[in-house]
C-alpha cells in the first residue's frame, strides 16, 4: 500500500505547489520509486486539470472537458460512502489502478476494501463514460496523450569513442533496420542519419534498444537530439593540449558527447557539485569510456579561473535547467527497469513543459540569476574562448534575458564576449530564439530547448588573422583587394 501513499503525497504536494514533478519525483524513496512513478503519470495523464479552466491537461496537447478518474469516483459516489477514503488523490491513485492498471497492487487493508466494495459500480461508471465520450477502449481515453511522446524519433548517438556511425549503421542493417532517407514513423524498422547533428541516429518512436548490445555496452547512447546541439555548438578542439570544461555535467550525456567530439583527446574537467548525481556521472564516463574525462565533485562557481590547472581552459560548456536529465538513468545499462523509468519521464519531461508554464515568476527570476552568475563566472576564465550556455526551459527569463544580462555584464565587457555569428551555430538550423527578447536576437531556440553561444571577441579576430597568416591568405587579401581598386 506504501507506493500508493507515497504517490497520493507527491499529487497532493503538485497540487499545493511544493515542487515539480520532477523533483517531487526524484524524493522518493529509490525502493518504489518506478511504481510510483509509474502510477503519478498515468494519473496524471487522466487527470491534469487547468488551474484557469479546470479542463483536464493530456499532457501538453489536448485539454479536454473532464477529468476521467474524477468523473467515475464522483458517479459512483465511492467518497461519498467512504469515509476511510479522505485523500482525493489516493482515491484516484486507487481507482486508477483498479480500473486502468493491473488491479490494486496491496494486501487487504481497510482502504482497499473500501474501493473494492464498490468495484462494481466503479466499471459500470467507467463503462458509462466511455459511452459518453465515443471511445470503445480505455487506451482511446488517453490515447491522445502520447500522441505527442509517440511522434518524437528516438535518437542514438553513436559514441565515436568506441564506434563510428558506419560500423552502426552495418550493424543496426544487420539487426534488420533499413538506413532511409526520411523517417517515417509508421515504420518500425527504419532509421535515418540525423540532417543537423553528425553520429545522431533517429529511430522510429517506440524503438526499444533495451537489449542492444551496443547501448548495454556504451557505443550506443540514447541522446534527446535537443541535449546533442550544446556539445556539437560548443566544437571542442580536439588536440592533446585542449582545456575544456563542463561546468554542470551529470549525468553526463553532455560530458560524453564533448569527450567524443575531443577524439577522448586533451582533458575534460566535468563538474557536478550533486554527490549523488556524481556518482551517476562517473558511471555514464566509465561505461562511454570517456578517457580525457576528469570528472570533480565540486561546484563550478567555486573554481578559480586563475588556477594553474585551469588558466588553460578554451571552451566552457553550462547546460543548467536540463530539468529531468538528472533522473534519467544512464550510468547503470543492465537495468532494463532503468530504462522503463526513463520512458515515463519522457513523458514527465512533455508534462513539466505545461507544469513550467506555473513557475512562479520570482522561482524564475531566481533561477535566471544563478545562471547568469554560471556564466559570468565562465567568462572569468583568462583563455576562454568560447562558451555555450544551454537549457531546457521554454522560458525567455530563463533564456533570452540571461544572455542579454551577461552580455551587459562587466565580465562580457572585459572579453569582450560577443554572441557567435548564426554561421558558427548550426546555420542549417532555422529555428532561433524569442528575436523580441533581444537587442539584436541570436538565441539559438529549439523545441522547448536553448542554446546560445559567446565568443571571445579580440581572440577570435587574433586567432583568424594567425591561422589566416600560417595559409597565406592574410597576403592575399590586400593584393586582390588592390586588383579590383585598379
Ligand atoms: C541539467 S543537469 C546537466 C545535464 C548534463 N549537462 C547532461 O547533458 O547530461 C544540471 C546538473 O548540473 C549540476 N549543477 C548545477 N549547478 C552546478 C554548479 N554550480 N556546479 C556544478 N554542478 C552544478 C546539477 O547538480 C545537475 O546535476
Amino acid at each position: 500500500m506504501n507506493f500508493y501513499f507515497e504517490a497520493a503525497q507527491v499529487l497532493d504536494r503538485l497540487d499545493a505547489k511544493q515542487g515539480s514533478i520532477k523533483g517531487l519525483i526524484a524524493s522518493l524513496a529509490e525502493k518504489n520509486r518506478k511504481r510510483s512513478t509509474a502510477l503519478i503519470i498515468e494519473t496524471l495523464k487522466c487527470e491534469v486539470l487547468h488551474p484557469h479552466t479546470g479542463k483536464v491537461l493530456v499532457l501538453n496537447l489536448v485539454w479536454v472537458d473532464k477529468p476521467v478518474l474524477s468523473d467515475v469516483i464522483a458517479a459512483s459516489k465511492l467518497t461519498k460512502e467512504e469515509r476511510k477514503l479522505s485523500s482525493h488523490n489516493l482515491t484516484l491513485v486507487l481507482v486508477y489502478d483498479l480500473l486502468l492498471g493491473k488491479g490494486i497492487q496491496a494486501g487487504d487493508g481497510p482502504i482497499k476494501q473500501a474501493v473494492l466494495r464498490h468495484k462494481t459500480r466503479l466499471h459500470g461508471e467507467f463503462q458509462k463514460l466511455k459511452i459518453k465520450r465515443g471511445v470503445t477502449s480505455n487506451a482511446q481515453l488517453v490515447q491522445r496523450a502520447d500522441e505527442r511522446a509517440e511522434s518524437i524519433p528516438r535518437y542514438v548517438r553513436i559514441n565515436t569513442s568506441l564506434w563510428t556511425t558506419d560500423k552502426a549503421v552495418l550493424y543496426y542493417v544487420s539487426r534488420g533496420f533499413t538506413l532511409n532517407d526520411t523517417l517515417n514513423s509508421s515504420d518500425h524498422k527504419a532509421f535515418v542519419k540525423d540532417p543537423h547533428i553528425p553520429d545522431l541516429l533517429a529511430f522510429a518512436p517506440l524503438t526499444s534498444f533495451v537489449e542492444d548490445p551496443a547501448y548495454l555496452d556504451g557505443r550506443a547512447i540514447i541522446q534527446d537530439k535537443a541535449s546533442c546541439f550544446p556539445a556539437f555548438v560548443l566544437n571542442p578542439p580536439a588536440t592533446e593540449d585542449s582545456v575544456v570544461i563542463d561546468a554542470t555535467a551529470a549525468p553526463g550525456n553532455k560530458t560524453s558527447h564533448l569527450s567524443a567530439l575531443m577524439g577522448n583527446k586533451g582533458k575534460l574537467y566535468a563538474f557536478e557539485r550533486d554527490k549523488r548525481r556524481f556518482l551517476t556521472l562517473q558511471k555514464m564516463l566509465n561505461t562511454a569510456q570517456c578517457r580525457n574525462a576528469i570528472p570533480i565533485n565540486a561546484d563550478f562557481l567555486t573554481i578559480d579561473p586563475e588556477d594553474n590547472k585551469f588558466r588553460p581552459v578554451t571552451h566552457i560548456g553550462s547546460g543548467i535547467v536540463n530539468r529531468l536529465d538528472h533522473l534519467i538513468p544512464t550510468g547503470t545499462r543492465k537495468s532494463t527497469d532503468k530504462l522503463e523509468t526513463s520512458r515515463l519521464l519522457h513523458t514527465v519531461l512533455i508534462l513539466t513543459a505545461i507544469e513550467e508554464e506555473d513557475i512562479p515568476n520570482e522561482r524564475l527570476a531566481k533561477l535566471a540569476t544563478f545562471q547568469l552568475k554560471m556564466i559570468q563566472h565562465a567568462m572569468k576564465f583568462p583563455n576562454v574562448e568560447r562558451i555555450v550556455y544551454s537549457t531546457c526551459s521554454i522560458h525567455a527569463t530563463e533564456n533570452e534575458h540571461v544572455v542579454r544580462a551577461a552580455l551587459d555584464s562587466d565580465e562580457a565587457k572585459a572579453g569582450p564576449f560577443v554572441l557567435a555569428p548564426r554561421n558558427e551555430v548550426i546555420p542549417s538550423w532555422s529555428r532561433r530564439g524569442l528575436p523580441e527578447e533581444m537587442k539584436s536576437a541570436d538565441g539559438d531556440g529549439t523545441n522547448g530547448f536553448f542554446v546560445s553561444c559567446f565568443i571571445r571577441v579580440q581572440k577570435m579576430a587574433l586567432k583568424r588573422k594567425l591561422d589566416s597568416e600560417a595559409d597565406g591568405t592574410e597576403r592575399s587579401k590586400p593584393r586582390k583587394r588592390k586588383r579590383k581598386r585598379k
